[in-house]
């Protein structure tokens, strides 16, 4: 699914009215529909709600919004801000049509107490925002935000810019934001998640020939793209076929790191697994990982030398190696004896900042899996999340590398410019190890003989549907690393 600008959504809906054709008043009419019938079967009529509406298409939807609960036995009280000028054509055709009064919220008079409300509708501004919201609008929703009633945003929550950042702005804090036809890009940055909530797409039928024939470097990883990526099993193959990985990771204290990349490589469909580890991890790996060979250094406690890696169909490093002097070593040959991409992590990149000459011998199209913190290692501050994805797609392109950027919404970049933002994972995988069992993953798709665009792609969204997975047969408190892993076959049983 791709990801529009608030231009391209602009184009999509004027194509779609021109086109199909439907009239303006008729789509507005479809994506007030689509919001009613989610409200429906979410909320009963004995919730009392307040609509916020502003005086552009957002407001026209808040309002045909507003007559569809009110038919529908809901109590609804309709707040319209501003109203010194017309507003847009279908706002003022929906204000005709809506069959209650409605109350100014103006600069000189008072805001209403929300309090009252079980629920609170957004409807102020959608991707028409051109400036930051001040005055009333800013007053209104700093008051939408202190009072505790839950609040569901029409298409963006008020205030949010849908392509550049909000930083600072005053901006409505969602529970739910319902957003039309495909999302955007505002939706998903780690810094407004405060302020989106939880987000849904509602389809309100734009013309999909259009959508399709629209450029876009932003796309969301779904079921259906995984589905297209993944491999195959056939009856008559052999563990040859499924590839041979190694995986260097580990140090003393970090042993489990070895152990969570090993059990996820095997969970992946793997044919050999061998694992590069420090001496003293040996009885360790051996014991949890009985299905894993076993290389050891010659170091006990850490990496200071090198396996053979000729014969691998793929090579992971980096979970829990640490940052010894001699471990740089380990990298550095590791780096120079591939000579097809690898899978880069954790320590791995933490190495690669420090020793800024070893990024040289980095293969093209490998595979880097920076959290935050070693992603500004290796690029430096941003100053919002927009300056940070744009980064992410500079090192991209500049290197030739596939960065797979962890968080909510792992965004994974592409050399070519193109950026995919997950879909699956919860905030119960933010516990240490799941890192390490997104390396053992990747690294095991990608020794199966997968594109290392599609293997990051396809390891980015089982890990995560492997997470929710386990969050729904626990909770996300409760949520290790380890239960990832025990989902994973779950999770890859969805595309069998
Ligand atoms: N036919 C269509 O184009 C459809 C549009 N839809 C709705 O229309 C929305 C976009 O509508 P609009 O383009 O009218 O824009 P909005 O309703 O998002 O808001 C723009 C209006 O607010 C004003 N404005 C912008 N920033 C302001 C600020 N900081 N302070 C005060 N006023 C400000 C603008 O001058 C304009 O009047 C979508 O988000 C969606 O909710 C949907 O009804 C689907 C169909
Ligand atoms: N809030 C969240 N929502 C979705 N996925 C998350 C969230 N927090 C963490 N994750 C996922 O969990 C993994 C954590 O990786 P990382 O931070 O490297 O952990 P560690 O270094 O402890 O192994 C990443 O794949 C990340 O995308
Ligand atoms: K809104």
């Amino acid at each position: 699914m791709k990801v529009f600008t608030a231009e391209q959504i602009r184009e999509a809906d004027a194509h779609t009215i021109r086109n199909e054709p439907v009239t303006s008043i008729g789509l507005m009419e479809r994506a007030a529909r689509a919001i009613f019938q989610w409200m429906v079967n979410c909320y009963d009529p004995s919730k009392r709600i307040a609509v916020v509406c502003g005086t552009g298409n957002n407001g026209g939807d808040g309002l045909a919004v507003s007559r569809m609960l009110h038919e529908h036995g809901y109590r609804v009280d309709v707040y319209v801000i501003n109203r010194k000028t017309t507003g847009s054509d279908d706002f003022e055709t929906n204000l005709n049509r809506l069959p209650v009064p409605w109350k100014q919220i103006s600069e000189s008079g008072e805001i209403p107490s929300f309090e009252q409300y079980g629920l609170i509708i957004d409807a102020i501004f959608g991707t028409g925002l051109s400036r930051a919201a001040e005055g009333i609008y800013a007053e209104s929703i700093r008051a939408m935000n202190d009072s505790s009633v839950e609040i569901l945003a029409i298409d963006l929550p008020s205030g949010l810019f849908p392509d550049a950042s909000s930083a600072g702005m005053k901006v409505v804090h969602a529970t739910v934001t319902l957003t039309f036809q495909l999302p955007k890009l505002a939706l998903l940055m780690p810094e407004n998640g405060r302020c989106t909530g939880e987000w849904e797409v509602l389809d309100i039928g734009l013309d999909q020939d259009f959508i399709s024939s629209q450029h876009s470097p932003f796309s969301l990883i779904t079921a259906g793209l995984v589905d297209q990526l993944i491999p195959a099993r056939s009856k008559f193959d052999h563990k040859g076929n499924y590839g041979h990985g190694i995986i260097i990771a580990g140090s003393h204290g970090k042993i489990g790191a070895a152990v969570l990349a090993a059990r996820a490589a095997l969970r992946s469909g793997i044919g050999l697994l061998t694992m590069y580890i420090p001496r003293d991890g040996y009885p360790i790996l051996q014991s949890a990982v009985p299905e894993a060979m076993v290389i050891t250094d010659e170091n006990e406690h850490y990496l200071s030398g090198i396996p053979d890696l000729e014969g691998a169909s793929a090579v992971g490093i980096g979970p829990g190696i640490g940052r010894q002097a001699e471990t740089v070593y380990t990298l550095e040959e590791a780096l120079r004896n591939s000579n097809k991409p690898m899978v880069l992590d954790a320590d791995a990149l933490n190495l690669l900042a420090e020793h800024p000459h070893l990024k040289d011998l980095v293969p093209e199209n490998s595979i880097l899996t920076p959290h935050p913190g070693e992603f500004r290692r290796l690029v430096g501050e941003w100053n919002n999340d927009f300056e940070r994805l744009d980064k992410q797609r500079s090192l991209s392109r500049e290197r030739k590398w596939i960065v797979v950027l962890k968080g909510s919404h792992t965004s994974v970049s592409f050399p070519d410019g193109q950026v995919f933002f997950n879909t699956t994972g919860n905030p119960g995988m933010a516990t240490a190890g799941c890192g390490d069992v997104l390396t053992g993953v990747i690294t095991s798709i990608l020794a199966q003989g997968i594109k290392p665009t599609a293997a990051a792609l396809c390891g980015v969204y089982i890990h995560g549907y492997a997470g929710d997975l386990a969050r729904e047969a626990g909770s996300e408190a409760g949520l290790i690393a380890g239960d990832v892993v025990r989902y994973l076959p779950h999770a890859f049983a969805a595309f069998e």
